[in-house]
Order: structure tokens, then sequence, then C-alpha cells
């Protein structure tokens, strides 16, 4: 199923007593998602992604603006004549009933043309505990299980409606480290196997960059980036969006260009074609770094962390925003600890360079 959002905004009136301004948490979000895609809506606390989720799902009612679901509007339908299945950061199991009166809970309330029997419920319950494979979970109840087993459980319960649409708020947020990663891998084999529409929210950009087909990058109500994640990984369209991508966290430097060249103090760290003498801010991916004894940028070398196949050397420079500058390097490379100063040469397609009042990227042709 087809998603367009057209032109959606979402206000809400001040919470304060004090102040009352009020909230805009979605300003102006147009997007279609293509059907079958899994998209990744992804930003800081605050920033719109669940008023945006909720919107698609009729929890909430867009201020302005027209949500379709194929050719249909469904701006004003309720949700539960939406076909959205919806999990939630706590899976809100039911702790008295098994997990299969679980996931079979949603379809016990369907009246109408939509109401099966009891063989049809039970054949739906097991088709969806297969796809997350707890079919050997059935008769326990919630409290026996793992958190990873009770997202299941919540998944397999959104599906159990066949939904044409599935909308997961931070679904993985209450999963230790390997679970989460587990998770999600299975969550993207579900959505390839079922190819139904998903939007997945997170605040963890590794986590969407990794199972989706397409990323949203949201900051206070406003879309500031939509791609494929690699596209917005290496072509940022703004400081914000190069920021939130990737650990480690892009290296920012204050910079100028002039005569060609691109500058931190005296140093002239690449040449520019075309490009006006300005102020800048000059992002490097960790990436970026080469280790070279004549490579044109010096730091003050603070320490390596060896990371298993690669190293991070971390260092200094007075023109660097970031607290410590790290650098990605293959772990074959020999970094002489006893130097105070590193030397670098830079991968020009791993630099960006962005606008000091407006932080816009700034196109250049780096060399
Ligand atoms: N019912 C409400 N009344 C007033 N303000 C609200 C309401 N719901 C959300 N907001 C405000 O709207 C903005 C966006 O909130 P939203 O929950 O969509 O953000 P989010 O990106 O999902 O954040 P988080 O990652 O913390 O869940 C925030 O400033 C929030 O305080």
């Amino acid at each position: 199923m087809k998603i367009i959002l057209k032109n959606i905004t979402k206000t809400f009136p001040s919470r304060s007593r004090r102040v009352h301004t009020p909230v805009t948490a979605v300003d102006h979000f147009s997007f279609e998602i293509p059907d079958g895609q899994l998209i990744g809506l992804l930003g800081p606390s605050g920033c719109g992604k669940s008023t945006t989720l909720n919107m698609i799902c009729g929890l909430e009612t867009p201020t302005e603006g027209q949500i379709f679901f194929g050719d249909q509007d469904v701006t004003s339908l309720p949700p539960e004549n939406r076909g959205v299945g919806m999990v939630f950061q706590n899976y809100a199991l039911y702790p008295h009933l098994t997990v299969l009166q679980n996931i079979l809970f949603p379809l016990q309330n369907l009246k109408g043309k939509n109401k099966l029997s009891k063989q049809e419920m039970l054949n739906r319950a097991q088709e969806a505990a297969r796809l997350v494979q707890i079919q050997e979970l059935m008769d326990r109840k919630p409290g026996e299980l793992s958190g990873g087993q009770q997202q299941r459980v919540a998944i397999a319960r959104a599906l159990v409606k066949m939904p044409h649409v599935l909308l997961l708020d931070e679904p993985l947020s209450n999963l230790d480290a390997r679970l989460r990663l587990q998770t999600r891998e299975e969550i993207r084999k579900i959505q390839k196997a079922t190819k139904i529409t998903t939007v997945f929210v997170t605040h963890d950009q590794e986590e969407a960059m990794s199972i989706s087909d397409c990323i949203v990058v949201m900051k206070d109500g406003l879309v500031q980036q939509t791609g494929k994640p690699q596209q917005v990984y290496d072509d940022p369209c703004n400081l914000f969006v190069a920021r939130f991508l990737g650990t480690p966290q892009i290296n920012v430097f204050k910079g100028f260009s002039k005569d060609g060249g691109i500058y931190l103090n005296d140093q002239k760290i690449l040449s520019a074609k075309n490009l006006p003498d300005q102020e800048l801010y000059i992002g490097i991916r960790p990436e970026g770094f080469i280790l070279r004894e004549d490579g044109p940028l010096s730091c003050q070398l603070s320490g390596i962390e060896v990371m298993g196949r690669d190293i991070s050397v971390v260092s200094t420079h007075p023109a660097c925003e970031n607290q410590a500058i790290r650098s990605i390097i293959s772990a074959e490379n020999k970094v002489d600890l006893s130097s105070s100063v590193v030397h670098f040469a830079l991968k020009p397609g791993k630099v960006f360079l962005f606008d000091r009042a407006t932080d816009a990227r700034i196109p250049a042709d780096l060399a």
C-alpha cells in the first residue's frame, strides 16, 4: 500500500501555563512512501517522529494537510478502519494471557464481514507466529519470555490482522545491544517476506540506516533530507544531517576558502575549484583521513583506540569544533605514539563544506 503525506502539519496547544505559543510538532511534511518499502523516520528527541506516525495510524488528526493510503484519503478515518498494525516501544502484552491468546486478541473483536471463524483465527495466529518464529512459545505467558521474544509477540499481534501498513515506534529500545541487532535483522526479514509498507521510528541513526530502504531525517518538526541511507550519508544537505549520521561523528572544523584553497588557520588542506572566498564549516568524515608524513593537516596526537580491523586515531586541532578528532584508519597502519604530532592527507569525497551562517551544504569540487 502506497502512503502519501500531503503537506501535513500538526500543531499542539502549549503545555506550559506561562507560555501560550502553540507547538508545531510536524511542519508541512510531504512525502510519498512507495508500496512495500521500509522507511526509517529518524531524528533527535522531540523532532516530531511519533506525531508523524500517530497521524499515519489515525491516533492524531493533522491540523493541516492530507494523508492517502493508495488513492483513498484516510485523513479523518479512525485508526480501526485504516488497516494499520502498530508496535510500540513498550510491547504492552496482556500478562495474564498466553502468547497465543495475546496474538488472537485483535481478531476477537472483528465485526461484520471481517468476523472470522475460530479455525480461521487460529490459522492466522499460527501464520503470524511462524513469521516471527515463536511457534514454540504459544502456551507461555509474557512473564516467561525474554524481552526480544516479547517484542516478537507484539509484532505477531500487529501482523495477525494482515495490515496494509505496519508502524513501528522505537520497537527495539527496550532490548539490550545484542538482541537489538538480532531483532532488527528479523524485522527486516519479516518486512521483506510480507512486503508490508512499513514506517520505523527511531532516534538511532545506525539502526535506521541498516534496515531502511529510505530514511527521512527530521529536526524541529521539519524534514531535513530524504533518500537512500548511503546516499544521505555520502551527500548530506546540511551540517545537522552530516552530524546526525555516522559513528564516530563527522569532525567539524572552522575554516575558510581563499584563492582556490581550503584552509584551517594557515594550513591549506585541499584545493577547490570555482569557490568564492568565504568562511566555512568543514566536515571531515572519520574515514576521510589518510596517515601521511607529508600530509597537509597536522594535529596534536592524543592516542589511539583499538577497534579490531581498524584503529581510531584521536587527536586535536585548534580549529576543530569536536572535542577530539576521530579518524578511522586500517589497523595495518603503524602510529608513532612517541610523537606529539600526527599528519594527515584527506580524501576529497569525504570532506563537505557548509555555510557558516545557514549550515547549508556548499557544493564544491575538491581535490
Ligand atoms: N499531546 C501533545 N501536546 C503538546 N505537545 C506535544 C504533544 N505531543 C507531542 N508534543 C510536542 O511535539 C513535539 C514533537 O513530539 P514527538 O513526540 O512527535 O517527538 P519525537 O521525535 O517522537 O520524540 P521522542 O524521540 O522523544 O519520542 C515535541 O516538542 C513534543 O513536546
